[in-house]
């Protein structure tokens, strides 16, 4: 469950006069529970590819633990990625066409972080916990609501020290997202790994333990 700091974090893109997201000074517990809001275009995914690794950090630190991604190259961070974080997406990104287990275990054949035999085992186990009762049924035939929480049990199968979601409630009606939202805050209180959730949810963003607020790629000061 490590702690991430981050120090004068500066990400540009050609054509912009100003950073897409400047970040001098943050520091999150191991364990938070963090929402990362701001309006469209504020450097929410920005935020989420530097913290992720997915995209790599040029000038400044971001350290989870020991591990400072700034300075790994992109083979080594994709394996720190693979071993240490759970991603969620507000679409899903589940493959049509292979059953709910297998989209669970896909990323486990893949990057081999876990033995596929633990990955199985915990991804039945999360399936179960979360309704979906026929792990063999195509994750096309699923409503929405169960294809996000095949989503998260993928991302928890590894079991990842920190979970981190991009809109994962903005597709789904006020129901089923009430119910995404519960999930992760139920799992994070029990298994205690470190998540962000980016979200314009008020209800998910008034039971995180923090809120971070972004505005043209700033932090605005927390209260
Ligand atoms: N690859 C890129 N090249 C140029 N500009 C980019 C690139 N990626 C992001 N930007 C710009 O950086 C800023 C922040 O974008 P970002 O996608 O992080 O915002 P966001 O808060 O996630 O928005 P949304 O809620 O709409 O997804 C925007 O002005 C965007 O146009």
């Amino acid at each position: 469950m490590p702690a991430l700091s981050i120090r004068d974090l500066d990400i540009r893109f050609p054509g912009l006069d100003a950073p897409a997201l400047a970040i001098p000074v943050l520091d999150l517990a191991a364990g938070a529970r963090v929402a990362l809001t701001g309006a469209s275009g504020s450097g929410k995914t920005t935020f989420i590819n530097a913290v992720s690794g997915l995209e790599r950090v040029r000038q400044g630190l971001v350290r989870w633990g020991e591990t400072d991604l700034a300075k790994l190259g992109e083979a080594k961070r994709d394996r720190w990625r693979a071993a240490s974080i759970g991603l969620v997406m507000q679409d899903f990104h589940l493959f049509p066409g292979l059953s709910a287990m297998d989209n669970v275990l896909l990323p486990h054949r893949l990057s081999r972080a876990l033995p596929l035999a633990e990955a199985r085992a915990e991804g039945e186990r999360l399936l179960g916990r979360f309704g979906i009762s026929r792990p063999a049924q195509r994750v096309e035939t699923l409503s929405r609501g169960q294809m996000q929480r095949v989503a998260i049990a993928r991302a928890l199968a590894g079991r990842p020290g920190i979970l981190i979601a991009d809109e994962p409630t903005a597709s789904l009606d006020a129901e089923s997202g009430a119910a995404v939202g519960d999930l992760l805050l139920e799992l994070s209180a029990e298994t205690g790994f470190t998540l962000i959730v980016a979200t314009h949810d008020p209800h998910l963003v008034a039971r995180m333990s923090r809120v971070l607020r972004l505005a043209n790629g700033q932090l605005a000061p927390e209260h």
